[in-house]
C-alpha cells in the first residue's frame, strides 16, 4: 500500500511536491521533469492526426451493418450503422445511407416511430433519389403499423422528493451538510429517515458514456437515455445523442471545444467535460456560491470536492498533471478555447489538474439492471459527478442505495436511518459481506486515500459465508414470495415493495446475520427496479 511521502521515483517525493505549495507549481516540476525524460510526449498522438470523418469507414461499418441484419443479428446491426452515421461525412449521400439502413432494423424489430425518424433524416441526407421507393415503402408500412407498436419503457417517471430542502434544492429536508476535521463535508440525518424514503434526486454535472459499442452507440451522450436513434455530431464521430434538445445543450455548455479534442481520438473524460463545463459558466457570470444554497448545476460546488492532495502518491500527481498538460496543449493548438474563453493556459491547467484528482475519488457510475427471481443483473452505461452524492461518506455496511432514472440519480435510505446519523454509500461496491476487511482497506486507501472506520471495520464483521445464518426459514418463505410476485405478469410491485419495507425495517443493528443481509439486499433490488432497465433489443 502506498502512502504519503512514500519514494516511488527516485528523484522526487509527494512531500517535495507538496511543499512546493502551489498546484502550478507542481505541475511545472512534473512537466519539466517529463520533458527532461521523454522530449515531446505527445508526439504519438499528433502523429496519428486529425481523426475526421470518414465515408470509407462509414460505407465498411454500413455492410457490417447489413450483414449482421441479415443474420437477423439486430443489436450488432444497429451498432453499426450508429457507428456508420456517426463516421458519415455531413452533405454526403453516405449518411443518408447509413440512416436508411439503420431505419430497416428498428422496423424489422417493430420500432416504428424511430424507424419513421431515420427514414425522414435519410430522405435529408442525400439518400440516393433512385433508392428511394423502397424507403417510402417502409415508411408507408411503418405509419400502417405505428398504432400497434409496444412500448418498452427504459424507466419509470422520476419519483418526487417528499419535502424539498430550501438550502439543498435536490434533497430532501431530513438532512443536512456538516463538516468535520476527519473525514470533511458530509451528509447527516436531522431526523429520522425509515427505509425507502428518497433522501435526494440530482441530476449530473457531467456524465461521459462508457467507451463500449452497446454504451457509446446506445446511450445519449449527454443524458444517457437508451436510444436506439442516435444522431451524431456534425463534426467529430465520437459524440452521439438522442435528440436536438441534447446535442445543443452538450454544444453550448462543453462540446463547444471538447468536440475539437474527439477530432483527436481522445475519449469523452468527465474531468474536461468538468472543467470545460464550469469554464463556460464562469465566463456567463452564473449565480455565486454564497454558502446558503448548495447546487448540483454550479461549478463551484463542484470545485469544493475533496481532492486529498496530501496525501496522494507521485504517480497520482503525475497522472493529474499529464492530463493537464496534455488538454491545454491540444486545445491551444487545435482550438479555439482560448479566445473563446479568455482564460490564462495556467489557469486551464491548474483546473483540470485539481479536477482529475477530486473526480478520481467522487465519480458514480450509472447502471441499469434487470431482476429476475431475487437475482439482479448490472449493467455500467458510463459515470457522472453528482455534486451532493459526492458528499456522501463511505460505509461498508451504507444506509442508502441508488437507483437511476437516465442520468438522473435517486437515493433513498436501504435502511432505517437515525437522527444524527451519517448518510453513506459504499463506494464501488467495497461492501463487507464480499471484500474481507483487508482487502477494503487496500482498496479504499489506494483508491480514496482514507482508513475506513465503519461498524463492520471497526468490529471486524466476517464476510457473508462466516456470518451467523439467521432465520433462515422465514428467509425462504420471502424469497418465496418476492419470486412469485416477480415472475406474475401482474404482479404487485408495490405490495411486494410494502412486504420487504417491513422486513427491512424489523431488521436490529449490529453484526448482520446472513438472512439479514439478504433482505437488505433484495430490498435494494427491488428499489432499484422503477430506473433503467437492461432491455433485449434483439428480442
Ligand atoms: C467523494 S468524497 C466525499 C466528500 C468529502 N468528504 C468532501 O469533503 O468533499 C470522498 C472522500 O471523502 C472522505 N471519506 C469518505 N468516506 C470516509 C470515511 N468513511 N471516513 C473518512 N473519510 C471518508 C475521503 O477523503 C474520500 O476520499
Amino acid at each position: 500500500m502506498l502512502s504519503p511521502g512514500e519514494i516511488e521515483d527516485p528523484q522526487i517525493t509527494s512531500e517535495q511536491l507538496l511543499s512546493l505549495k502551489s498546484d502550478l507549481k507542481i505541475i511545472g516540476m512534473l512537466e519539466e521533469l517529463s520533458n527532461k525524460h521523454c522530449p515531446a510526449p505527445f508526439k504519438d498522438i499528433e502523429a496519428g492526426g486529425k481523426i475526421s470523418k470518414c465515408n470509407d469507414t462509414s460505407l465498411k461499418l454500413r455492410e457490417e451493418g447489413a450483414k449482421m441484419l441479415r443474420q437477423k443479428k439486430y443489436q450488432k446491426a444497429i451498432l453499426a450503422f450508429t457507428e456508420s452515421i456517426a463516421n458519415a461525412e455531413p452533405g454526403s449521400e453516405y449518411l443518408g445511407l447509413a440512416y436508411g439502413g439503420r431505419s430497416e432494423v428498428l422496423f424489422e424489430r417493430g420500432y416504428y416511430k424511430e424507424c419513421l425518424r431515420d427514414i425522414q433524416r435519410a430522405k435529408e441526407n442525400n439518400y440516393p433519389a433512385e433508392m428511394i421507393g423502397k424507403l417510402e415503402d417502409r415508411k408507408a408500412q411503418a405509419e400502417h403499423n405505428l398504432p400497434n407498436q409496444e412500448t418498452q419503457k427504459y424507466h419509470e417517471n422520476l419519483p418526487n422528493i417528499p419535502n424539498i430542502n430550501p438550502k439543498i434544492p435536490c434533497a430532501s429536508d431530513s438532512i443536512e451538510i456538516q463538516s468535520n476535521s476527519e473525514s470533511g463535508k458530509q451528509v447527516v440525518a436531522i431526523k429520522d429517515i425509515p427505509a425507502g424514503e428518497i433522501i435526494a434526486i440530482e441530476q449530473p454535472y457531467v456524465v461521459a458514456v462508457g467507451i463500449g459499442p452497446s454504451q457509446k452507440y446506445l446511450h445519449c451522450h449527454e443524458c444517457l437515455e437508451l436510444c436506439y436513434n442516435l444522431i451524431p455530431c456534425q463534426k467529430c464521430r465520437t459524440a452521439l445523442y438522442c435528440s436536438e434538445e441534447c446535442q445543443s445543450r452538450a454544444f453550448e455548455e462543453y462540446h463547444y471545444s471538447e468536440c475539437d479534442l474527439c477530432q483527436y481520438d481522445f475519449i469523452e473524460q468527465i474531468s474536461v467535460k468538468t472543467v470545460l463545463r464550469g469554464v463556460k459558466e464562469s465566463a456567463s457570470n452564473g449565480t455565486q456560491f454564497d454558502g446558503t444554497v448548495y447546487r448540483s448545476d454550479r461549478f463551484e460546488e463542484v470545485q469544493e470536492i475533496e481532492t486529498n492532495k496530501e496525501k496522494r502518491t507521485v504517480r497520482e500527481f503525475f497522472e493529474a498533471a499529464n492530463e493537464a498538460c496534455i488538454y491545454t496543449y491540444f486545445l491551444k493548438k487545435y482550438s479555439d478555447f482560448f479566445t473563446k474563453t479568455g482564460l490564462s493556459e495556467e489557469r486551464l491547467k491548474e483546473l483540470l489538474f485539481h479536477q482529475y484528482l477530486s473526480t478520481s475519488s467522487s465519480k458514480i457510475s450509472v447502471e441499469k439492471t434487470k431482476k429476475s427471481s431475487v437475482n439482479t443483473e448490472f449493467h455500467v452505461m458510463g459515470d457522472a459527478l453528482y455534486p451532493f452524492a459526492s458528499l456522501l461518506k463511505h460505509d461498508c455496511y451504507a444506509n442508502l442505495t441508488t437507483s437511476f432514472f437516465g442520468s438522473s440519480l435517486v437515493l433513498r435510505a436501504a435502511k432505517d436511518i437515525k437522527k444524527g446519523e451519517s448518510c453513506s454509500l459504499t463506494y464501488r461496491n467495497y461492501n463487507f459481506a464480499e471484500f474481507p476487511k483487508v482487502v477494503r482497506t487496500h482498496q479504499l486507501w489506494q483508491n480514496f486515500h482514507f482508513n475506513c472506520k465503519c461498524d463492520a471495520c471497526e468490529n471486524n464483521w466476517p464476510i457473508f459465508d462466516c456470518l451467523n445464518p439467521g432465520n433462515t426459514e422465514q428467509y425462504l418463505k420471502l424469497v418465496e414470495t418476492v419470486q412469485k410476485a416477480l415472475e406474475s405478469p401482474s404482479g404487485d410491485a408495490s405490495g411486494l415493495l410494502k412486504t420487504v419495507t417491513k422486513k427491512v425495517r424489523a431488521l436490529s443493528s449490529g453484526e448482520p446475520t446472513k438472512v439479514d443481509v439478504n433482505i437488505k439486499r433484495i430490498f435494494c433490488d427491488l428499489l432499484k427496479m422503477p430506473g433503467n432497465k437492461i432491455l433485449e433489443f434483439y428480442l
